[in-house]
């Protein structure tokens, strides 16, 4: 089985990550998407819980027939949230899958600072979103959704609500656990 790794912070999950997800399996050969919430992020990014942020993203999948999936993994490597150790645990756990990771082109810009990312192209074929304002050489596909989980925060700490941005899950979610100043 294709899997396309989807690693971040997720705070919260938004319509960029799903319509992401659905060009992603639509386009690059990939039966399954699997979500991978941070656990410790690499350069201390602060976000609600991990167990909020999972509970977000897997209430975004489940309208997708199991193929988009929210994976708790980042918890379980118990190192410091690298993406490299993180592939070496899940191509350990899983020998039959071959994995592809998933990034914006936002954060190319990060990638000097990254553990090892010369070695993670050798481990997996490395996909380059285009997001939108973001214009990169390598990307793949038409610029995707200018929204960000920044802008959503932003939004409801001035007291808007996204509806148009946050799936009505994830929001009726971050609403019921009074997350981001609900
Ligand atoms: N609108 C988008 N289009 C394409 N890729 C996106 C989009 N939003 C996020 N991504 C990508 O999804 C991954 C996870 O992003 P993340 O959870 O940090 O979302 P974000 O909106 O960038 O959050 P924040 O504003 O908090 O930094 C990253 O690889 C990022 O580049
Ligand atoms: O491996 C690294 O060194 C590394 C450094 C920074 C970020 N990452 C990963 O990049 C992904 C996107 O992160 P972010 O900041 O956009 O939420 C997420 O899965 C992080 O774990 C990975």
């Amino acid at each position: 089985m294709q899997v396309a790794l989807f690693g971040g912070s997720f705070n919260p999950p938004h319509v960029g990550h799903l319509m992401a997800a659905h060009y992603v399996r639509a386009t690059q050969g990939v039966d399954e998407v699997w979500f991978m919430p941070t656990f410790v992020h690499p350069f201390r990014k602060a976000t609600v819980s991990f167990e909020h942020r999972v509970r977000m993203c897997e209430l975004m999948c489940q309208d997708a027939a199991g193929w988009m999936r929210t994976s708790k993994v980042e918890s379980e490597v118990g190192k410091d949230g690298r993406t490299v150790d993180t592939l070496e645990f899940l191509r350990e756990r899983y020998p039959e899958h071959r994995f592809s990771l998933i990034i914006g082109s936002d954060i190319l810009k990060d990638l000097p600072h990254w553990k090892d990312f010369d070695r993670i192209e050798r481990m997996v074929r490395v996909v380059v979103l285009n997001r939108a304002g973001y214009p990169a050489e390598g990307t793949v596909g038409p610029p995707l959704a200018v929204v960000s989980s920044t802008d959503i925060r932003e939004r409801l700490t001035r007291g808007e609500m996204p509806s148009d941005l946050v799936p009505r899950v994830v929001l009726d979610y971050a609403r019921e656990h009074h997350l981001y100043g609900l």
